[in-house]
């Protein structure tokens, strides 16, 4: 399995089944895109801004499904077997990725797993177990998630100051320890924390003591 970050800006991404999983994912899902879940019930969840579609797609109604909404992206979180392989199938018919809730192994290329993510702006750290083992990988981001605290806005700071220091008339290997000096700073992960102080001042003060070879 290889890790890659997906930009799903602007598709459509269709979720079968209005469990407690399908409400997760349509969750996380419905903040960046449009997302659908189709469902003969929803009960009391929270689904986001998902849109809910009341419906129970017989294996051979799902393709209709797919068709319709054209995802680039197709849950599979039903409590129904023969409903999930026919998700599959159809989401491969439509070249779409596809998610399978109730499976861990056999995947085919095409097939995706969900990570556990910790988001702090523009930072994400994401963990999967190759499906081994979910609880472990809900464990683990619990942990993630105080250490990331600030990250975001150190990812802002960082790329306001590489953009300064590149119009700059600093070497590339200057900027390269200049803004690592940054990232590894507790100063200026404090003040980021706190706003007791500023961090864009902290940051100059490390990097000014890069230039004078202090680190
Ligand atoms: C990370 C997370 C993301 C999310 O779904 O949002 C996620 N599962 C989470 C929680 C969780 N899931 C389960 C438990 C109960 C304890 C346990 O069994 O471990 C807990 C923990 C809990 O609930 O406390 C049960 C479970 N999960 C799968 C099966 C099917 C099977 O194994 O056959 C069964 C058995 C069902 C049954 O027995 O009937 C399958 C998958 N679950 C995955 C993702 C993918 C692999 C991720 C990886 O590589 O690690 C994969 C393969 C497919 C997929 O869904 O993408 C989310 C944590 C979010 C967070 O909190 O951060
Ligand atoms: N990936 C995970 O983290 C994880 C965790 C627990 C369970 N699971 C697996 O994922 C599946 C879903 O888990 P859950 O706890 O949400 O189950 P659940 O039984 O609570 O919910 C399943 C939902 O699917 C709906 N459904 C049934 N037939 C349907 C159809 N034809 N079309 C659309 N929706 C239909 C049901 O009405 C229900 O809303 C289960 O099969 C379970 O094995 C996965």
């Amino acid at each position: 399995m290889i890790p890659l970050v997906h930009d799903f800006g602007g598709e459509t991404i269709l979720v079968f089944g209005g469990g407690p999983v399908g409400a997760r994912k349509a969750r996380r899902f419905a903040r960046e895109t449009r997302t659908v879940v189709v469902s003969p019930d929803f009960a009391d969840r929270d689904f986001g801004d998902a849109e809910l579609v009341r419906a129970a797609p017989d294996p051979d109604d799902v393709t209709d499904w797919v068709d319709r909404f054209e995802p680039a992206l197709v849950v599979a979180a039903t409590s129904d077997t023969d409903v999930n392989d026919a998700i599959v199938a159809a989401a491969r018919d439509a070249g779409a990725l596809v998610n399978r809730a109730d499976r861990s192994g056999e995947r085919d290329a095409g097939s995706v797993v969900v990570p556990a993510t910790v988001d702090d702006g523009d930072v994400s750290v994401a963990i999967t177990t190759g499906g081994a083992s979910p609880a472990l990988s809900k464990h683990l981001r619990e942990r993630i998630e105080a250490e990331l605290d600030g990250a975001g806005a150190m990812a802002e700071l960082t790329a306001e100051i590489r953009a300064d220091l590149k119009a700059s008339d600093m070497s590339p290997t200057e900027r390269r320890d200049a803004v690592r000096a940054v990232v590894r700073d507790p100063s200026v992960w404090k003040a980021l924390r706190s706003g007791d102080a500023n961090p864009r001042r902290e940051a100059a003060r490390v990097i000014k003591d890069t230039q004078r070879g202090e680190l």
